[in-house]
């Protein structure tokens, strides 16, 4: 069954002019994952390839393209996790760096915390040698429209943004049984500046354990983490369901529970994987052995050849 990797672009309601970048986008980064892992690299190393494919993709809520604060500027957030070690690097707040999973990854790696957030972040990624990016690099025409819009006083930013979410995420078992999971967004529509959602916070943006399997979450922010709904998914495997049953049960608790919309990757050790979201759609894409897989409505599964000759 093994090796495996799944991505999502961010759950929500895609326009229908994004929805063929969004697909081809997902598809992509999951083959870049893939390749690292056929080639008998880590799990890490493929969740943090896909991730930062998608963050230096502008179709998502992620590095380049990311939503923008009440205030029109970006403020990024991302994690990893290494399921082996329970180990994990997390960023917040942090708007000057093309590829903050990278310097998530950073911190898992190179410092004995867990999360480093805002001005703090930026002097960690001065340290490392990450290049600084300006905010005009990070900034798409569209988000700086939708940012416009919903300045208006009868504008309901988060509606707005159930409509249009776009985090995306990654989980991959790798050759030797190795679990990881990797997020990264640019978070919710006209935040407030200082706004930390749930995707940097262990257990809510994701969660990675060789023992029980891993989850990237995307969503409303403030519901998935009055849920834990990473940590929830897993506590549901833990407790024998399947990757898909467990992901069903942690999104409908999350909506009946707080009325909060999301969708989820998530594998087991065994190398099964599930895609599921209550929002609309969710572009998705996984490859295992020789199959792409992908969708972006529920129930849609497509499969192609990875490797077409
Ligand atoms: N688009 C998203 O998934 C948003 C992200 N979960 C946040 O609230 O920051």
């Amino acid at each position: 069954m093994l090796p495996v990797v799944v991505v999502h672009g961010g759950a929500g309601h895609i326009p229908k002019e994004r929805s063929e970048k969004s697909t081809s986008g997902v598809c992509s980064a999951a083959r870049a994952g893939y390749t690292i892992l056929q080639g008998g690299g880590s799990s890490m190393d493929a969740v943090v390839e896909a991730v930062s494919e998608l963050e230096n993709n502008p179709s998502f809520n992620a590095g380049c393209g990311s939503v923008l604060n009440v205030k029109g500027e970006v403020e990024m957030d991302a994690i990893v996790m290494d399921g082996k070690t329970l180990g994990s690097g997390a960023v917040s707040a942090v708007r000057n760096i093309a590829n903050p999973v990278q310097l998530a990854r950073l911190v898992m790696d190179k410092t004995s915390h867990a999360c480093l957030t805002a001005e703090g972040a930026s002097l960690f990624a001065q340290a490392m040698g990450v290049p600084q990016v300006s905010q005009e690099s990070l900034i798409t025409d569209y988000s700086r429209m939708r940012w416009k819009k919903n300045l208006a006083p009868d504008a309901n930013p988060v509606a707005c943004q159930m409509g249009k979410m776009g985090t995306v995420g990654a989980v991959a078992v790798d050759s030797e049984g190795n679990i990881a999971c990797a997020t990264s967004t640019g978070g919710m529509l006209n935040k407030m500046e200082g706004r930390v959602g749930d995707t940097p916070c262990i257990g809510c943006g994701g969660y990675a354990d060789n023992k029980l399997g891993a989850v990237s979450t995307t969503g409303h922010g403030e519901a998935i983490m009055k849920v834990t709904l990473a940590r929830l998914i897993l506590f549901h495997m833990e407790q024998g369901q399947s990757v898909e049953a467990a992901s069903d049960l942690g999104l409908a608790y999350m909506k009946s529970r707080v009325g909060g919309l999301g969708g989820v990757v998530t594998v087991d050790p065994q190398g099964h994987w599930a895609a599921r979201f209550s929002s609309l759609q969710m572009a998705w894409a996984a490859v295992q052995k020789d199959t792409l897989h992908y969708g972006l409505y529920a129930g849609e599964h497509f499969t192609q050849d990875n490797n077409p000759h």
